[in-house]
């Protein structure tokens, strides 16, 4: 292909993609007035200059010449000179042919697209010469871009067709004349327009791209090498090189986060940025940097070496990534900003990166019962030695020591003891029976709280418009329960008579609160059954809370029951209202598995304290002359406890007292411990002594089941305690289960269905997973083996399945809910 056909492909290329037909115009109109002024001016003043050489061009020259000149007339004449009156010889016949004029083959490009030709003359045919600007524009590399993208063609030819025009004298320009061309700003978002956020990279770019970014991360030899790398940039970030020991000494005396203080107060004073803020601080310490002291010239100088740019410190998240490391040099560590939390030692890691205080002393204890025998037989080898002193230090620094055991023997102590019997009783009853009245009236009667505190009480009470609450609230000491007038958890307090120690667990009445009062009869030896003797009240009680709370007592096990009929003074102590009570409660609680020679009914007044203490003082009820309250309760006897069983204690409270800031309380169901015991707290497992004791708020060494103890332990932390927890022998623990069987009574309908499992003060979610069987009420024979359904009052065998495992074994006693009704009521078998 020769140059003039290149040149033509490139030129038809440039054409098809950078010009409209509609925006080409061709230019056929006369000259103006002016411009045929200016061009008969021009060839007069081109003659002039040509003077007799002016007869070897023409006037259509001379015109032409000037038209492309702008009627510049050096130009023109220096044009007419080189090419038509003194031509330069040929230097080859290549170059002969390069010397033709262009414009008899090229059409070329005005500053406005448009070919430039004398008005009159063919654009095709006539000769175009393009001017010295416009060929630069046209064919420098850097031109092409103003009219977007070059295409592969023109890229390809760009640099051989500048060759074309290599011996053109208008090529010749003068460096200082040059254009300089100034790339014009792109469009934003690209020439399709858009945001002008970057374009978005179609997926085969995605993929160079990608591909691209992974050679490059490969690139060092290993990722060492790459956060050496990282660290190294990171080191150049740093601001200061100078002023290292002045810098030191300053992080010295307020450390990293002090120095960050310093910054912080500095910038926002000034609020100058950070890179003026170091050159600050480097002229204070009178230490320019080279770098400071170039002048702004010299700065913007291309030739010179490119300046550092000011730059910021590293960040305490890069920092944090890459560390200091320890080859560097000290001045980076003092850009070093403290971060919250960046000196602290999690103590979850720490608690496991060492023994923990049991194995430790198990460790010592057994290493010095090996270092007796290694002693013995070698006491040349000073290891064991060394080893039990560590240990021995290790003692002194972790754990508090081990309570001393007495080893008494606790069951020959307790018989040996003439301490008084002990008794816990729950009191049970529909809401607003009356309750916690009756049982602050025996406290207040029996001189356990004296008349000023209920005369106090009753003035508060009298404030919120509730004075018949005062000798409730002896028992309901919350502010909610008071405000309410409702018991709402379980509240104990304690007497004496002269035989027994007793222990009052007043239950809630109102059905919201079923839950407690569970927890409660879990405790209790016998029970108090309140029932409101008013008109209506007994009824509604007798369907309600009554009834629920009598079954729930006899499926936790209680066994006597003393029903206390109360608000007779409501009544005028009408013995026929007593005895219909009587009479319905008898069948009711027979029925529901209360034996008749362990019910007794006592009719009371708990406002008055008649027939609680003392006899009745009304004459309205002198037609009663049995035992009072106090009396058929002196005459109960609890229940066998069981002593020669494993201890288990269930914790009804965790709390914190001068002695140990770990302290329990709660009833022990089975067994007996002493002072200094180990223990083991279920579910978590968590291992305990006990550093001392309280039994009926009395200093004890031991205390037996049966008995309620305040137990001060050690080497355990609190978090390990919950309520509802069983305390147990560490030979003998409970397990903790998921799953179980029961043997239950049905108070409604069961099915395989969804239950809250309550077990003293510890409830969980769980399934009727199975009935195996019905069982016989009497022998316990199975009667009809899976059943579908279980009617209310049948007995029948269940499988039950926990959302969590709970410290369960046989013989406890467990309730099951549904819906806030008790459903059925059991022993774990
Ligand atoms: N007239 C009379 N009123 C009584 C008697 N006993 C209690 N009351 C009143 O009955 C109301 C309820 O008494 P509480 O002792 O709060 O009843 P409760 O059974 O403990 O209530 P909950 O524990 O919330 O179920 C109070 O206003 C008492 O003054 C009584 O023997 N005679």
């Amino acid at each position: 292909m020769s140059r003039h056909q290149e040149f033509r492909s490139v030129q038809s290329t440039l054409d098809e993609h950078y010009y409209d037909d509609d925006d080409y115009e061709e230019e056929e109109e006369e000259l103006s007035a002016e411009d045929q002024a200016a061009m008969r001016q021009g060839v007069a003043d081109v003659k002039a200059a040509l003077g007799v050489e002016a007869s070897k061009v023409t006037t259509k020259q001379i015109e032409e010449a000037l038209y492309y000149y702008y009627y510049d007339v050096e130009k023109t004449v220096h044009y007419l000179l080189t090419k038509f009156i003194a031509p330069a010889p040929p230097k080859a016949a290549k170059t002969t042919q390069k010397a033709k004029p262009p414009g008899k083959h090229i059409s070329c490009l005005s500053s406005r697209g448009a070919p430039r030709h004398l008005p009159g003359t063919s654009s095709a045919a006539t000769v175009m010469m393009p001017s010295p600007h416009e060929s630069l524009r046209l064919y420098s590399p850097i031109a092409i871009p103003q009219f977007g993208t070059a295409t592969p063609a023109t890229a390809m030819t760009r640099s051989s067709i500048s060759a074309i025009f290599d011996h053109m004298p208008w090529g010749n320009v003068p460096s200082h004349r040059l254009t300089v061309f100034v790339e014009p700003e792109r469009p934003r978002g690209g020439l399709m327009g858009g945001s002008g956020a970057a374009p978005k990279l179609t997926r085969m770019q995605q993929l160079a791209a990608a591909r691209k970014k992974k050679v490059a991360d490969k690139k060092p030899s290993s990722s060492e090498d790459a956060v050496d790398t990282t660290r190294q940039g990171i080191q150049t970030l740093s601001v200061e090189d100078q002023p290292k020991e002045k810098e030191n000494q300053i992080l010295n005396v307020s450390g990293g986060f002090g120095k960050r203080q310093k910054l912080s107060a500095t910038q926002a004073a000034g609020r100058m940025p950070l890179a003026e803020l170091s050159r600050e601080e480097r002229q204070q310490d009178g230490s320019s940097s080279q770098h400071d002291a170039m002048p702004p010239s010299a700065e913007q100088d291309s030739t010179a070496p490119e300046p550092a740019p000011e730059l910021a410190p590293p960040s305490a998240f890069a920092q944090t990534l890459f560390g200091v490391g320890a080859h560097e040099p000290a001045p980076v560590t003092t850009r070093q900003f403290a971060l919250p939390y960046m000196a602290y030692c999690p103590s979850l890691t720490d608690a496991f990166s060492k023994p923990s205080p049991d194995d430790v002393v198990l460790t010592a204890q057994a290493k010095a019962g090996k270092k007796t025998d290694a002693a013995a037989s070698s006491k040349k080898k000073n290891v064991g030695v060394d080893a039990v002193a560590h240990d021995v230090k290790a003692l002194k620094v972790d754990d508090a020591p081990l309570p001393k055991s007495k080893n008494l023997n606790v069951l020959s102590e307790y018989e040996k003891s003439k301490s008084k019997k002990t008794a816990s009783f729950v009191v049970v009853g529909h809401v607003d029976a009356g309750k916690s009245t009756m049982m602050g009236r025996l406290l207040l009667d029996l001189g356990v709280v004296d008349q000023r505190t209920v005369d106090k009480l009753r003035k508060e009470a009298e404030k919120i418009g509730k004075s018949s609450f005062a000798l409730a609230w002896v028992l309901d000491q919350r502010t909610e329960e008071r405000a309410r007038g409702v018991t709402i958890d379980i509240a104990t307090n304690r007497f004496e008579t002269d035989s027994t120690i007793f222990t009052i667990l007043d239950a809630p009445g109102h059905r919201d609160f079923i839950p407690n009062m569970i927890a409660g009869a879990s405790q209790a030896d016998f029970a108090i059954l309140v029932i409101d003797a008013g008109v209506g009240a007994f009824e509604s009680g007798l369907k309600g809370q009554t009834r629920e709370h009598s079954l729930l007592i006899r499926s936790m096990g209680v066994a006597r029951v003393i029903v206390a009929v109360n608000k007779l003074d409501t009544v005028d102590w009408s013995k026929e209202r007593f005895d219909e009570i009587t009479h319905q409660v008898t069948g009711f609680l027979t029925a529901t598995g209360f034996q008749s020679k362990n019910v007794s009914f006592v009719p009371v007044s708990g406002l008055t304290g008649d027939n609680l203490v003392r006899r009745a003082t009304d004459p309205a009820a002198s037609w009663y002359q049995g035992p009072t309250l106090v009396d058929e309760l002196e005459s109960s006897e609890p229940t066998t406890r069981a002593l020669n069983k494993p201890l288990r204690m269930s914790i009804s409270e965790v709390f914190k007292t001068m002695p140990s800031p770990t302290t329990v309380s709660g009833r022990i169901d089975a067994g007996s411990l002493q002072v200094g015991d180990a223990l083991l707290v279920q579910p978590s497992g968590e291992k305990a002594y006990v550093k001392s004791m309280l039994v009926d708020e009395e200093p004890a060494d031991w205390a037996v089941a049966g008995q309620n103890a305040i137990l001060h332990l050690s080497n355990i932390d609190p978090i390990h305690l919950r309520v509802g927890d069983i305390i147990c022998d560490p030979t003998h623990p409970i397990q903790c289960l998921d799953s179980f069987t029961l043997k239950a009574l049905a108070f409604d309908f069961l099915m395989p269905m969804p239950v809250d499992v309550h077990r003293g003060r510890i409830h969980a979610a769980g399934t009727i997973e199975a009935i195996p069987a019905i069982l016989d009420k009497v022998t316990g024979s199975v009667t009809k083996k899976k059943p579908k359904i279980v009617k209310p009052a049948s007995v029948a065998r269940l499988v039950v399945k926990l959302s969590t495992k709970l410290p369960l074994e046989a013989g406890q006693r467990v309730v099951l809910r549904s819906g806030g009704e008790t459903v059925a009521a059991g022993l774990l078998e």
